[in-house]
């Protein structure tokens, strides 16, 4: 793959923060992300998932620039960012990404009419004319499928759902080719839910978005979706193509997660895992998830497995992943041996 292809690419990143406890940093490290490696490339949708606090939010926000790595590297169309100058930085991260955040109530300015907040970052980025910046902020109401009405509006006035498109509408102010979405839809309402996931889709397939979808909800990821990426205690640990999960995921964590989605599977119980996830502050040895892997042994502890490559597409990090075609049954048998 050639720099041209790649629209974003992490390289070997980890993100190290210092712990606090009860408001006081400790003498404790997070390690919120190790050793990331991702590319997304144009019009394509990655789909992250992870039990919570396994560093999801924290690759969105290293992919959006909002976090900068402890070490590794960030790259957009090629371009190493945090080499960059701090404006030349402001300029490639507008122009490539736009986020938008879980909770639409918190993420917008409250004090700031709906027109306000969509030209910040047209006036930020000195986009064209003061003429043209209204022009687009039409525009961008209009794309969100909102009212013009809702331009004067405060965000206290409007629904969750409208805020959130609001939210959207920010986020592609400045006409990104790469959308990060961080649990788009968890703090709204159910009923709006499945109209925020379809704008989505529908502004993907018009602008040849590609988008970083970040969610609990593994069967909305899997529909979003075209490559599922799984994360356990800050490694991404498989890449997946969509259509490949779960039966043919060949990580044992991949196989555990999707195994406890009700409504995924045959209606069987899901693969036991042994014991609480470990600390972030400290992470096992070798690889994360031995601890509680039914298939986990010495090797395991010894070293973090390289990653394999499974037809093209799909990447996994194991030293014993689970035997392509392996049913759920059979996982469970085995799962349930170890115990
Ligand atoms: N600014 C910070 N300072 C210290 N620790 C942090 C900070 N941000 C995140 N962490 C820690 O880093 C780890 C990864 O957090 P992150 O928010 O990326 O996980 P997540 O998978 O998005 O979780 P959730 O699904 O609950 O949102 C967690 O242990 C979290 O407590």
């Amino acid at each position: 793959m050639t720099a041209d292809e790649t629209l974003a690419e992490l390289s070997d990143v980890h993100v190290v923060f210092k712990a606090r406890s009860g408001g006081l940093f400790t003498r404790d490290r997070v390690y919120a992300l190790t050793g990331a490696d991702l590319t997304v490339r144009p019009g394509e949708t990655v789909g992250v998932v992870g039990e919570s606090g396994c560093g999801k939010s924290t690759l969105a926000k290293v992919l959006v620039g909002l976090q900068r790595p402890t070490s590794g590297a960030v790259a957009f169309g090629g371009k190493d960012i945090w080499s960059m100058s701090a404006s030349e930085r402001r300029t490639a991260i507008g122009s490539t990404t736009g986020m938008v955040f879980q909770d639409p109530s918190t993420a917008l300015n409250r004090r700031l009419p709906v027109r306000r907040i969509l030209r910040d970052p047209l006036d930020v980025h000195r986009v064209g004319t003061a003429r043209e910046r209204e022009d687009r902020v039409r525009e961008l109401i209009d794309l969100v499928g909102l009212p013009g009405s809702v331009a004067d509006l405060l965000p206290g006035q409007i629904s969750g759902g409208q805020r959130q498109r609001v939210a959207i509408a920010r986020a592609l102010a400045l006409r990104p080719k790469l959308l990060i979405a961080d649990e788009p839809t968890s703090a709204l309402d159910v009923s709006v839910r499945a109209q925020i996931l379809n704008l989505l889709l529908d502004l993907k397939q018009r602008f040849d978005l590609a988008m970083l979808f970040v969610s609990h909800d593994i069967q909305t990821v899997r529909r979003m979706s075209d490559r599922v990426v799984t994360m356990y205690l800050g490694r991404i640990v498989e890449q997946t193509p969509a259509e490949a999960v779960p039966a043919r995921a060949r990580h044992p964590y991949t196989r555990a997660l999707f195994s406890a989605t009700p409504g995924l599977l045959s209606p069987i119980d899901p693969i036991p895992l042994i014991g609480p996830v470990p600390s972030a502050t400290r992470p096992p040895s070798g690889c994360p998830f031995r601890t509680r892997c039914w298939r986990a042994d010495d090797v395991c502890a010894a070293e973090m497995p390289a990653a394999e490559i499974d037809g093209g597409e799909h990447l996994f990090r194991c030293h014993h992943p689970v035997p392509a075609g392996a049913t759920d049954r059979e996982l469970i048998g085995q799962a349930g041996e170890r115990d």
